[in-house]
């Protein structure tokens, strides 16, 4: 190993330098002469990786050595992020590279420019899972997360005439520097079939080939893994006969047949579109990753008894439930263990983590399609529901309503198995990712398993990286926070923020404080650093109500035309975010909100008072330019719909303000950061619901309020370039997510908003407190969390 005969990689200046010209030769194979800005990304990012690489080749062996308990990420989704920032400073090399680059002719800037972000993720949940990695890593915790390697990544986000168009997300066409192919780890995946009277006999095979990215620790030795698994054709299964006959497509059919299970990320993040590929992409996740966690076992293990105790895998939402009934086929088929050994062994091994409270995300899939494209799942899962509802029936005789409630099988219209309670049948941990929403979680939607099993629930608040979403974001605050706190201690314990709020009283830090949010507005170029910059940051959904953002800026600018002296202060609302492709409403308010923003922009009264900027293509890249540089931060959510949101913490530890409603972890960060540094409106859960339930009549609201008639008005006339009727229409008619029974009270809390900007000092002091009060939100807390109450590994230091 490393210790016998090869020599650590150097650290000075010279031995990089030396380092990146080999890597450019040898295994770039071009020179400085004829270096493209491409042969100099990738030859610095192999000279950082292999730094990264020598302390995976140490954690692997510690890890080989000591034997421990594993912590197993299952998700669908992963939004890493860009990589060479993050490696440069994970690796102690940031100080290096510029250096190293000049000799071969290019800026840090021009390279990190190509540093183009795997967007394996639609928004929330892929995040959260990338962040609970860097933590698991950075807190020495032996984990490896499965993922899948989608060729084609979250779509890119264009507009044409303030539409969203979609492209396609080619994010690898160059080659990824920083991913470890190894198809020798190669697995065998099955699909269709019948059950013979030898088990399951597949109808069709396909090969998983795995590649792993590096996933160092911050401030640590450790580098742990996600490995992500990409669908393969089996062996030679290019059809010559075929070839030769001149049938070139079906030559290569089986080959695109297989190759199509990771060819693309499903675009949706709120509705479950039940489409059968997708439910191929899911088996083939779980199925590949099992093979792999058990060839893992076996290194170290032979007793099955030890598997639970040596293995915790956490299900990412409800996308990955089929490990369920596949470790159960793998224990039971395979390895022929008896049914209730086997079963006791799967339940003590998988924790289920649920990130909404939407109905219609959570995932259920037809009987017959499953049945179709996994017998022997089916049959197990009948199994599994037969154990469960005779549990039910001697807990509550007689429940009929119960049983059919808690079934895993929707019988009516369609029958679907029912993927969330499936998690929860087959798992020793349930969790929310915020307090309200895990309570909602056992009062709503899993009341009946919460009233069986009600040890089984618990609560896991989100948590977001501090050194991608401060550190590497936000340099300049960063460094003002290390003089303000006399050491970067913060960067691994977030609750040291809490030394700032005594720099909140101090007119000369909160000058610094205001210094270094200009420089972010300034570099993030978006509207006068001088105006408040509003932001409004993820993906489309009516439940977000970003149309509830937009009326409020309509509102503006009729005040800005009719009666300046209400407008307030100079603002520069922004929008990010993507809709998924069949969402016709959401993308319906992407044009509108484009079409508003292009109205006010050609208003010369407009000028230099309101402003709306949407800058396309949102994502991890973005978000960190954009994060610094936010004054405002809005979570305007229904209340009682967002699970927790992860922006928001991103954007309070920045120094933003929150103007919220009582949802998600909004909750928790006014909690921590005090009433009287944040910016409530609005219905809370229950009163929500009991006016959702009753006979809620959105226009009642439209008649008795001036200044929303005046802004749907003018909506329905056709004032900004005649689009977004049909969503004036369904506000006036549905509203779903009472947006105007919530607009008064938003507006109003607005124009607290631009009192409180036109006191600087006030402000600047707020937004100390905010960051200071935020350390709770960082995810090295959140995976604590998940140690103590769910996962129970310990950490494996290299010495
Ligand atoms: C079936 C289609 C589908 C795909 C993805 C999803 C995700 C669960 C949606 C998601 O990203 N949820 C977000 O997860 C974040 C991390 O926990 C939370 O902070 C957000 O509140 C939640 O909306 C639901 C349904």
């Amino acid at each position: 190993d490393l210790r016998n005969g090869l020599r650590p990689l150097g650290t000075t200046p010279d031995e990089f330098q030396r380092d990146l010209l080999s890597n450019l030769y040898y295994r770039r194979g071009t020179t400085v002469e004829s270096a493209s800005a491409q042969d100099a990304y990738e030859t610095l990012a192999l000279t950082v990786r292999d730094r990264l690489a020598e302390r995976r080749a140490r954690t692997a062996a510690a890890h080989y050595e000591s034997n421990p308990r594993w912590v197993y990420y299952l998700s669908a989704e992963y939004l890493l992020g860009p990589q060479l920032e993050q490696n440069l400073l994970y690796s102690g090399t940031t100080e290096l590279a510029p250096a190293a680059l000049k000799t071969l002719g290019f800026s840090p800037e021009e390279v990190a420019a190509l540093d183009v972000e795997p967007g394996l993720g639609n928004g929330g949940l892929g995040r959260l899972a990338a962040c609970l990695l860097d933590s698991l890593a950075t807190l020495d915790i032996p984990a490896v997360g499965y993922g899948i390697r989608y060729d084609l990544g979250i779509f890119k986000q264009e507009f044409d005439n303030g539409e969203q168009v979609e492209r396609p997300d080619d994010w690898a066409f160059q080659g990824d520097p920083w991913e470890f192919p190894a198809p020798d780890d190669w697995q065998m995946v099955g699909f269709y079939g019948f059950l013979g009277p030898e088990g399951w006999v597949p109808g069709e095979v396909v090969h998983g080939e795995p590649s792993h990215l590096l996933i160092p620790g911050y401030g640590t030795e450790t580098v742990n893994i996600v490995r992500l698994w990409r669908a393969r054709a089996a062996r030679a299964s290019f059809d010559l006969r075929r070839f030769s006959a001149g049938q070139y497509a079906e030559a290569v059919e089986e080959a695109v047949r297989a190759e199509n299970i990771s060819k693309v990320l499903y675009p949706d993040d709120s509705t479950d579109m039940g489409r059968e590929l997708r439910l191929k992409q899911q088996y083939f996740l779980v199925s590949c990753s099992l093979r792999d966690i058990v060839r893992r076992f076996r290194f170290r293990n032979a007793d099955w008894d030890d598997f639970p105790a040596k293995t915790v895998i956490q299900l990412n939402d409800t996308h990955p439930t089929l490990a369920i009934p596949e470790l159960m086929r793998l224990l039971v088929d395979e390895e022929k263990l008896e049914w209730e050994h086997a079963w006791s062994l799967v339940r003590r091994t998988f924790a289920y983590t649920c990130h909404t409270l939407l109905p219609e995300a959570l995932e259920t899939w037809p009987v017959d399609m499953l049945g179709r494209l996994l017998p022997r799942h089916l049959e197990i899962i009948y199994l599994i529901n037969e154990a469960l509802l005779a549990e039910v029936r001697s807990r509550f005789p007689g429940d009929l309503d119960r049983v059919r409630r808690m079934s895993l099988i929707q019988e009516e219209p369609q029958r679907r198995v029912r993927m969330a309670n499936l998690a929860v049948t087959g798992t020793f941990a349930v969790n929310g990712v915020a307090e309200l929403h895990s309570q909602l979680l056992t009062s709503t939607t899993f009341a009946d398993f919460a009233a069986l099993w009600p040890d089984r629930f618990t609560n896991v608040t989100n948590g977001v990286s501090p050194r991608r979403f401060v550190r590497l974001a936000n340099p300049g605050l960063s460094t003002l926070i290390t003089s303000g706190l006399g050491s970067d201690a913060w960067l691994r314990d977030l609750s040291l923020l809490s030394g700032l709020a005594p720099l909140a009283d101090d007119p000369a830090f909160r000058e610094q404080w205001r210094t270094e949010r200009r420089h972010a507005k300034e570099a993030l170029g978006l509207g006068d650093p001088g105006a408040m910059l509003d932001v409004m940051i993820k993906r489309f959904h009516e439940y977000k109500r970003q149309q509830l953002k937009l009326l409020h800026v309509i509102t503006l600018y009729h005040r800005l035309r009719d009666n300046p002296e209400r407008f307030g202060v100079p603002r520069t609302v922004l929008f990010g975010g993507k809709a998924a492709p069949a969402y016709y409403a959401a993308k319906s308010i992407i044009r509108l909100i484009n079409a508003v923003a292009a109205a006010i922009e050609a208003d010369p009264k407009a000028y230099g008072l309101l402003r709306v900027v949407f800058p396309p293509n949102y994502n991890v890249t973005l978000a960190e330019k954009i994060i610094p540089a936010a004054d405002l931060s809005e979570q305007i959510s229904m209340a009682g719909k967002e699970a927790s949101g992860t922006g928001n913490m991103k954007l309070a530890l920045n120094g933003a303000l929150t103007i919220g409603t009582l949802d998600g972890a909004n909750v928790e960060i006014r909690d921590r950061v005090g009433a009287g540094n944040f910016f409530l409106f609005g219905l809370d859960t229950p009163a929500a619901a009991a006016l959702r339930a009753s006979d809620y009549r959105p226009r009642t609201y439209y008649d008795s309020d001036d200044e929303l008639r005046a802004a749907l008005d003018a909506i329905l006339s056709g004032a900004f370039g005649g689009v977004g009727q049909e969503v004036a229409h369904s506000l006036l008619d549905r509203d779903e997510y009472l947006t105007l029974a919530d607009y008064r009270s938003y507006v109003d809390k607005q124009d607290e908003v631009a009192a409180a900007w036109e006191d600087q000092e006030h402000w600047t002091r707020m937004s100390i407190l905010n960051t200071a009060n935020s350390g709770f939100f960082s995810a090295d807390r959140t995976v604590a969390d998940y140690l103590s109450r769910i996962w129970h590994a310990s950490p494996v230091r290299l010495s």
